[in-house]
């Protein structure tokens, strides 16, 4: 399979806070890699480091086979990404986000004002293309960074926490154009906590943890090697956590103090 991402002996610290202690993973063409870890273990920092949003790290990072220190214009323009805060200018209406996302990724403004408004129109929102990004609803300004990450048609997607509140109905759809992008061979890279969604469209799942790769398989490769039953199973296993019952009641009780 043709190899899209690799990374090699990767290092990144804060300070003396060491984040990613020497991290090795691959991707390929057509594979959706869930990319998943406990709050903090560096899942984010890997990303913005390929993307050139974090310097200052060690080790190497090839994409479409070229190191990324090299060219960076050119492998900017093949990355889709969805941040996991929707920063989005609240002033402009979503044509005008669009449109302009659009055209910095060099399509003509006809082009992608026509794609914007027909993927608002799939995706339920057609009817606020032209409505101020102030007066959208969470799961409307999720919709409109997704479609923002796409116009391009990358090659290679980056996808943090994507489906933050999109409805049931919707999170179908995304799901769909995830598997119809993979198999017309873009890669995606997906981070996220909610489980069973990332057991269910991963072809491949990596789990960072202690700022190394802790797991790297498919799911039935990490059923296999670890605890039968769901993802979330396996999380708890491979992190070394078994307190969630000890702890809630605690909570629970504090929560409940008399003083
Ligand atoms: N700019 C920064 N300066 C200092 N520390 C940082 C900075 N960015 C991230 N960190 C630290 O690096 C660690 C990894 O953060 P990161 O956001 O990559 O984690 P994550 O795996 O994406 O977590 P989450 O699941 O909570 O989103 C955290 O301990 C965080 O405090």
């Amino acid at each position: 399979m043709e190899e899209i991402l690799t990374i090699s002996n990767l290092t990144k610290s804060y300070g003396n806070k060491e984040i990613l202690k020497g991290i090795d993973l691959h991707a390929s063409r057509g594979e959706i890699i869930g990319y998943i870890g406990p709050n903090g273990a560096g899942k984010s920092t890997t990303v913005k480091i390929i993307l050139g949003l974090e310097g200052d790290y060690g080790g190497d990072i090839r994409l479409f086979g070229e190191s990324i220190k090299e060219n960076q214009l050119a492998y900017k323009r093949r990355i889709g990404y969805v941040p996991e805060i929707a920063d989005v200018y609240d002033n402009l209406t979503g044509y005008e986000y669009l449109t302009f996302i659009g055209q910095l990724y060099g399509l003509d403004l006809d082009v992608a004002a026509d794609k914007s408004k027909s993927l608002m129109e799939l995706f339920g929102v057609g009817e606020a293309y032209h409505a101020r990004i102030s007066s959208y609803s969470k799961g409307m300004r999720q919709k409109l960074l997704i479609i923002a990450s796409l116009l391009h048609n990358p090659d290679i997607l980056f996808l943090d926490e994507p489906i933050n509140g999109l409805d049931a109905n919707s999170v179908m759809i995304f799901k769909e154009i995830l598997t119809q992008l993979a198999a017309q061979g873009k890669t995606i890279f997906y981070s996220s906590h909610i489980m069973d969604v990332v057991e269910k469209i991963s072809s491949r799942i990596i789990l960072l943890y202690d700022g190394k790769i802790a797991a790297d398989g498919t799911f039935a490769e990490l059923q296999a090697e670890n605890t039968e039953g769901t993802l979330e199973r396996i999380f708890n296993q491979l992190t070394g956590f078994h307190e969630h019952q000890e702890i809630g009641e605690k909570f629970v009780s504090i929560v409940q103090e008399v003083r």
